[in-house]
Formats: structure tokens, sequence, C-alpha cells
């Protein structure tokens, strides 16, 4: 080889990063390039005729030395590529790549070996495989893993014939959280919760973020009553509030439980039941629920009736059950809700939680909604000409605050039946406003405008900013009245409301009255007026005359 050319391969081999060694036959380090000094911490002297053991971790010595002398021995291949531990001069370890060549120079073997140090590589591999399954926020399992966990789980429950509990919960103001607080504190109150529902859980149990305020715990090998434990131990848990920079922040929950092999038998239909049970709790404000097949939009009668819905509007098989609302001052009668049932050919009455959200979902709420109002006036005109004129509550939708000829329809039917603008209320709760606020607010105004009462129903159970919107009267949200009388939390509750809706100049109705203790302390708090089973539960229109004569709440 010329000097050129020498001098030119030296000049490579120094700014080559990996490590270039070659070893004879016996494993003595015949080279050591510049990145192999790098790499291993050693001066070429130093190695120069040592075995090649000194660069390797003692307890692999023996394996590697062996796979050597196959390697050197065998006719074939002559490159292999494989991982290994280096160790370095300071006695440090790090994973390296390897390359092995076999080489015949001069009727001599020389083996040639290109190390790469791959620890970065091997981080970067880790934390890939660290983000790919957690969750960065609270560093729980996130979505992926928690499947992946859940079908184990399954695996085991099915292996050893016991049921599995899946228990998926999110909490219900944490957008108001996140759009008031900011999303830092948004973020600081998940990793409270994250933290929180550890503590509750054995180390056997998992809890995993599936994102957002979206949490979900597996319980393996647990049956209803031990998962509904935990849901109530979950609910205790996370009901003192957290303190967040120093601000306490209360948070509410829903919890929806669903049990391998009872409500499905994979992972995909145990979280599809979980969700729905999930929905059923904040709906009925229950804190948790079981899964039923009842409250399954997805179950093959919700599907039916959904199908039927338009015919059965189209087919007056809609009709008007009314709930009287009495003035607490007087104990009279002052007005009634109409609330709306389907008199089904096959399944008898179908109360509306099961045909309102499909309604809602394919956009037949729009002529359901209708039906009612133009059923409800109708009958509002016919106890006011039998002398019993009271006001006509009806309940609107979140997709009604949407429809811009909703007013104008009203303005005709009110016209139709010759009835006074006044004598009808639109309630609508807070999460119907809070869909499309802007939309909400202009269907709102032009209603209120027309002289219409508009009352925010369900209030307490979602967020809405009362002095953007011309309402009348709020309805406390039952779930805090029932049982205000044992209840400490729930009797503040009631009573901040009642103090809130008066100080913003507001009529305040108590929903879901049904002893009388409650009524006396609704009473005592200044209550403006009460519905509730302990007056009267939704009857039908013909029952309304004979309630009116014979209750102490009738108008007589
Ligand atoms: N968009 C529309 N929604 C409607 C219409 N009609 C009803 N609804 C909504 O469906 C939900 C369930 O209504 P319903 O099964 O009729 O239940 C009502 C009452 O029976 C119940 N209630 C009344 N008093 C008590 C009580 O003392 N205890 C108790 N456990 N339950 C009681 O409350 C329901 C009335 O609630 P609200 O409307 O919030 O005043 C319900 O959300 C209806 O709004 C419709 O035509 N359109």
């Amino acid at each position: 080889m010329s000097n050129e050319n020498q001098a030119y391969i030296t000049a490579l081999l120094t700014i080559i990063t990996d490590a270039i060694i070659t070893v004879d036959q016996t494993q003595r380090i015949t080279f050591f390039s510049q990145g192999a000094e790098r790499t291993f911490g050693y001066q070429v002297t130093e190695v120069i005729g040592q075995s090649m053991s000194l660069l390797l971790p003692s307890r692999f010595v023996e394996v590697h030395r062996e796979q050597f002398r196959a390697f050197a021995a065998g006719p074939e291949p002559t490159r292999l590529s494989f991982e290994i531990f280096g160790r370095r001069k300071d006695g440090s370890e790090f994973p390296a790549e390897v390359s092995l060549s076999k080489l015949s120079l001069n009727d001599q073997i020389l083996f040639i070996i290109i190390l790469r140090d791959i620890i970065e590589h091997k981080h970067a591999e880790e934390m890939l495989q660290l983000m790919a399954h957690c969750d960065s926020l609270t560093g729980l399992p996130n979505r992926t893993r928690f499947r992946d966990l859940l079908r184990q789980a399954v695996l085991a429950g099915q292996y050893e014939n016991k049921s599995v509990a899946l228990l998926l919960m999110d909490l219900d103001q944490f957008k108001e959280v996140n759009d008031t607080l900011g999303h830092d504190r948004g973020d600081l109150l998940i990793q409270h919760v994250g933290r929180r529902l550890k503590e509750v859980l054995r180390p056997t149990d998992t809890v995993a973020r599936l994102g957002g305020d979206e949490f979900a715990l597996i319980l393996p090998l647990a049956e209803a009553g031990h998962a509904t434990l935990v849901a109530s131990k979950v609910l205790k848990a996370l009901e003192e509030p957290f303190e967040i920079e120093g601000l306490p922040i209360a948070v509410e929950l829903s919890l929806g439980i669903a049990l391998y092999p009872e409500h499905g038998s994979n992972a995909d239909s145990l979280i599809q039941r979980a969700d729905v049970a999930m929905y059923a709790a904040k709906r009925s404000g229950s804190g948790y629920t079981l899964y039923t097949p009842e409250q399954d939009p997805h179950s093959p009668r919700r599907l039916a009736l959904a199908g039927e819905l338009r015919h059965a509007i189209d087919g007056n098989q809609l009709l008007l059950h009314y709930q009287p609302q009495v003035n607490m001052q007087t104990g009279r009668i002052t007005g009634v809700e109409a609330l709306v049932r389907w008199q089904h050919p096959q399944y008898g009455i179908v109360p509306p939680d099961q045909f309102i959200l499909p309604a809602e979902r394919t956009g037949l709420i729009k002529p359901l909604t209708q039906w009612v109002l133009k059923e409800a006036l109708r009958q509002s005109r016919d106890w006011n000409q039998k002398g019993l004129p009271f006001n006509m509550a009806v309940n609107l939708s979140a997709r009604n605050l949407h429809d811009s000829q909703l007013p104008d329809r009203i303005a005709e039917l009110l016209e139709v039946n010759g009835m006074a603008p006044s004598f009808l209320e639109l309630e609508v709760t807070e999460s119907a406003i809070m869909q499309d606020q802007m939309c909400a607010k202009e269907i709102l105004t032009r209603l209120s405008k027309m002289g219409i009462r508009l009352s925010i129903d369900d209030f307490g159970t979602g967020y809405s900013s009362l002095n953007h919107h011309p309402v009348n009267a709020i309805k406390i949200d039952r779930t805090f009245v029932r049982d205000m009388t044992e209840n400490q939390n729930n009797a503040v509750i009631v009573r901040s409301i009642i103090d809130l809706g008066h100080n913003l100049g507001l009529e305040v109705i108590a929903e879901g009255v049904e002893n009388h203790e409650t009524w006396n302390r609704l009473l005592a708090l200044g209550c403006d007026a009460a519905q509730g089973y302990y007056m009267s539960p939704p009857v039908s229109a013909q029952e309304i005359p004979c309630w009116m004569k014979e209750s102490p709440w009738g108008l007589a």
C-alpha cells in the first residue's frame, strides 16, 4: 500500500465514531481505532495484544468466547450482526451493536469488529415504549396500555372462572375548571385525582387515564358487590376538595360499572357497557351505576324504539302527563309541567328517558317538541275554558335551542289557542344552553321578548352564566332536594341556590319534593315553589280536574 493510501485510511479511521477493532484467531486485539479509544476509554497501547474479553462484562465473557470460536471455525457466514454489552475502562457497561466479519489476509485469518455504542438509541427506544404505554401527565397507564391490561384481566377471569369489574369514570365539570382556572391548574387537578384513585385501590387493581378527565379502574376477579363498594370508596375519596395552588377545588364525578362475563365477554364490549352505565350515572346524578341493558342506547329494544319514533309522533302514540307545581306561600297549584310518555303498542307506557336522547340524536326532537307544545297548549286552553287557569311548563332540548324557527312556531300555537304567552313556561337545562351559548342566547332572548317565561331546569348540575340569559326562574335539581333533610352538603347547596336565585331576582322552584319534612325545610329557606311526589306524581290530563278538587294543593 502506498504511503498516500495509508495516510488516507488512517485519516478515515480517525474520524469514524464507531469502534473498529481487529482480533486474531486467539482473540487477541491487533488493531484499536480512535473511535474504539473514545468508546472504551482505553489508549491503543493499553489494549494491543490483550484478550478481547477486556472489553466485555465478565459475566458474558465465556458465552462470547464460545460464539466467537464457533464463528471462527465455521465456513459460513463471514459476517455476523448482534447486540452485546461492552465494558469501558472505568467498569461501566453499555449496550452495543456489533458487526463481526472474517477476513483472510496473507494466509492469516483476521476478525474485524465494528462496534457502535447504542445507549442513546436504547434510551430513546425505552422512552418511546414508555410514552406508548404511559400517560405523560399522571404516569398512569394510558388508553393503549389499559386495553392490554383489560384484555389480560378478562383472560385471567376466563381462566379462573371469575368476574372482572371495569369502572369508567369522568369528572362532571372538568371543562369548567379548565376554562375558568386555566389548563395548568386543570392538569394539576388531574394529577391529584390520579394519585387519590391509586390510594383507594389495591396494588393488584389498575388505574388508567384514558385522556382528558376520563379514568378507568380494572378490578381483577371482582364481583358486583366489591365493584360497587370500590365505587363508593372512590366517590368518598374524591369528595374532599383538592388544594390546587392554594385554591380548594371540589370535583364531582360519575362512574359506570360493567362486569365480565355478565355484561360483556371481551374488553371492547365491557368498555362500551361501562360507558353506557357512566352516562346513566351522569343523567341520574347518582354518582355510580351498574350497567343494565335498559340504559343502553344500543340495546335491541332501544334501537327498535328509535326506529319507531317517527311513526309514534305522526301516529299519535305520544301522550302527556302533567305534574303540578305548587306556590309555597299560598300552598296552591300555580301550574303544571308537561312530561311526555310513549304509549307503545307492544311495550306499554315508555318513559321519556328511553326516547328523548335518541330523538335528540336523530333530529326527531324537533317534531317531538312541536307535538308536545301543540298538545300542551291545546290542553291548557281546555283547562282555561273550564276555569282552571294555570301555567304550562314544557321542556326544551339542546337541539331546540338551535332551531331558529321555534319562536315563530310557538307564537303561532299561542295564537291558535288564544293563550297569553305568560301562561307558557319553557324549561331548559344548563347543559343544553352550554352546547351552543350564542345560539341559545339568541333563541331564548326572542322567546323572552315574546313574554314567555323561561326557567333553568336541573339547576346545580351544570354550569351556565345566569347573567347572560333572560331567565325568570331556576329549578333546583331533585338530586339535591331529595335527601336535603339528611345530607348536610345538599342542604347547603339548596340554601345557596335559593339565595343566589333571589339575589338575581329569580323565582326558585324545588324539584323532587317527596315528603313533608323537605317541604318545611324549603319553606323555611324561602323557596318560592315546589314540585314532587309529595304533592303529586305526574298524572294524566283526565286526572287533573279530580286532583284539583280533592288535593289540599288544589285551586278550590
Ligand atoms: N325535551 C323533553 N324532555 C322531556 C319531556 N318530557 C319529559 N322530559 C324529560 O325526561 C326526563 C324524565 O322525565 P320523567 O320520567 O317524566 O320524570 C319527571 C318526574 O316524574 C320526576 N319527578 C318529579 N317529582 C319527583 C320526585 O318527587 N321524586 C323523583 N324521584 N322524581 C320526580 O322528575 C322528572 C321531571 O324532571 P324535570 O323535567 O327536570 O322537572 C326529565 O329530565 C324530563 O325533563 C319533553 O316533552 N321534552
